[in-house]
């Protein structure tokens, strides 16, 4: 039997979701409103991480999602102003805000509204498979785009990472195993996510990190996402010299999503 995996699934939604969105507004004008938004206002993702590993500090990319395929919700008093302010407090380095809204209850407006309540730089994240919705981060503000090779070619990857860089936004390239870390390393951007999480199995184990991280060059930084629930999940990355770091679930679970932060990190 070939059923398809929760990845192929997305996908296949987001498809759908890209021609009714084009069909309400038209490609052209999201496009002017994207070259429209204001360059300088940009709040450097990348440069951001970058400041806190030089500074010998951990560079946490600080969740906001309510709910997710594998876990349902995750946090009923969800109010993205309110998180992202106290994990700007707590010291993360950048906000990632889910837009994707049927399978994590995100939108557009959560990254609007957390983005706007502090002075982090957000990634929009979401599955990212069509120029259009590039434009779409850039027109709602975001300073970062997600693409996650095994979702896209090689073609489609180079592609989608060349309008997000016209646009001046930074770009996250997300891989599971060492074929995908290759395809990544072939791209400009220096930020290489691991994903702890395989998404089309949901399995999870930070031995995926482990086991790539001595082919990730120097000139790169990489950042562990998924699974990190503890303290000895960071104190291990941190031996291993992994600095950078994408954490949800565990901040969603907790009382203050902030406090958890630096409990977890400083
Ligand atoms: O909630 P966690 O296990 O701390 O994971 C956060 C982040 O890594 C995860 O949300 C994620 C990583 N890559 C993704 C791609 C799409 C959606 C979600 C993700």
């Amino acid at each position: 039997m070939n059923t398809p995996t929760i990845l192929k699934k997305i996908i296949d939604t987001k498809a759908v979701e890209v021609a009714q969105r084009s069909a309400n507004l038209p490609l052209n004008e999201l496009k002017a409103q994207a070259l429209d938004m204001d360059k300088d206002a940009l709040r450097g993702f990348y440069r951001s991480m970058k400041a806190k590993v030089d500074a010998g500090l951990p560079a946490v990319i600080a969740e906001i999602k309510k709910a997710s395929p594998s876990k349902g919700v995750l946090r009923e008093n969800f109010i993205p102003q309110e998180i992202a302010e106290s994990y700007e407090k707590a010291g993360a380095a950048c906000l990632s805000v889910l837009t994707d809204r049927d399978y994590f209850q995100g939108h557009e407006d959560f990254l609007k509204a957390a983005r706007k309540a502090c002075s982090l730089p957000v990634i929009r994240k979401d599955f990212l498979v069509d120029p259009y919705q590039i434009y779409e981060a850039r027109a709602i503000n975001a300073d970062c785009v997600l693409l996650i090779v095994s979702a896209l070619s090689k073609m489609q990857l180079q592609d989608l990472e060349g309008i997000a860089h016209e646009l001046g936004m930074d770009v996250l390239v997300e891989v599971h195993d060492g074929e995908e870390l290759e395809t990544a390393l072939t791209m400009q951007t220096p930020l290489v996510g691991i994903n702890n999480r395989n998404l089309h199995t949901f399995d999870l184990t930070l031995e995926t990190t482990f086991g790539l991280l001595d082919k990730v060059p120097s000139d790169r930084l990489l950042v562990t996402e998924s699974g990190i629930l503890g303290p000895e999940d960071v104190a291990a990355m941190r031996e291993r010299d992994v600095h950078a770091f994408l954490v949800g679930e565990a901040f969603m679970r907790a009382d203050d999503p902030g406090e958890e932060l630096a409990k977890l990190f400083f």
